[in-house]
């Protein structure tokens, strides 16, 4: 038997013809109560539409993305609707939990955790792969097809859930991803606390290691600001080139020259990726 999850709303706002919407649930999955954003675009009013699934970085909320990204004009010219997750568990309060921008709240890293203290709330990758999917299919007039982008950790949490997904979302994209958390300062504070310390447990959830494995054959599309600041000691975008080009695993990176990190860099692509997942989305 199916529950029909309660939903709160926050907010609700008219966006380039379609509705940017706040809500606030029970979370199973977490044990917590979490806000999620949708962008219905105008379509959505007469049919069900498609989905993009957008996970973000550290630090960030539901309302990053959707406030910063400027991705409502083309969406509602498209007609896909966009669901951005928050980044961790809310309102838990656990010890450490809020005394870092890269470990704790902001920072779930899309993993399900098996160490105390942060197993029974830490289960992002379970809350973005079958709860919250499971809450928007009863509430909202979607037609079933899904695709996933992100940036950062969030760019790693796409790249994984397709990676781990084999045909379950139509197309894959990231911006400035993770792609190897296993090996960089970022992934490695986290996995060791969420995972535990033996790096065996780690591989299911980093890009690199599940391109070796030959986890999947979906295509990846990803942007790579050139002048990035974390490039170097956290992103290595070479590793995942590499690892594609052994295992003749399809990957399309692009290095933009002067980028940053920051949402102007996603904002000045998030048109080629939204048209990218258009063609896969709307594919017969
Ligand atoms: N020390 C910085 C780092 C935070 C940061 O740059 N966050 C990025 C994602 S980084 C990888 O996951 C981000 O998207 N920030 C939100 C934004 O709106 O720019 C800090 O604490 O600011």
């Amino acid at each position: 038997m199916t529950m029909t999850e309660n939903l709160e709303p926050i907010s609700s706002n008219k966006s380039f013809g379609g509705w940017h919407k706040r809500y606030r649930h029970r979370s199973r999955a977490l044990d917590c109560e979490m806000e999620f954003a949708i962008y219905l675009p105008p379509q959505a009013e007469t049919e069900r539409v498609p989905l993009l699934w957008w996970l973000s970085g550290l630090t960030c909320t539901d309302e990053n993305f959707m406030q910063k990204a400027g991705a409502h004009r083309v969406a509602a010219e498209l007609g896909i609707a966009i669901v951005c997750p928050d980044t961790s568990p809310r309102g838990t309060d656990l010890p450490g939990e809020h005394d870092s921008y890269d470990f704790g709240s902001g920072a779930g890293f899309y993993v399900n955790a098996t160490q105390e203290p942060w197993k029974q709330h830490y289960r992002m990758y379970d809350y973005v792969a079958e709860e919250l999917p499971s809450v928007v299919r009863q509430h909202f007039p979607l037609n079933g097809r899904e695709a996933i982008s992100g940036h950062s950790m969030g760019g790693h949490g796409a790249l994984i859930l397709a990676l781990r997904r084999p045909g379950h979302y139509r197309s894959v994209s990231a911006f400035s991803p993770i792609v190897n958390p296993s090996q960089c300062p970022w992934g490695r504070k986290a996995f060791r606390e969420y995972l535990g310390d033996d790096p065996g447990a780690w591989t299911q959830y980093d890009a690199c290691e599940l391109v070796a494995k030959g986890a999947s054959s979906q295509h990846l599309f990803i942007d790579q600001g050139e002048a990035d600041q974390f490039l170097e000691e956290q992103l290595r975008p070479e590793r995942l080139e590499a690892v594609c080009e052994e295992q003749d695993h399809p990957l399309t990176l692009r290095r933009q020259p002067g980028y940053d990190h920051s949402y102007f860099f996603i904002a000045t692509f998030i048109e080629d990726h939204l048209r990218y997942h258009a063609e896969h989305l709307h594919k017969q």
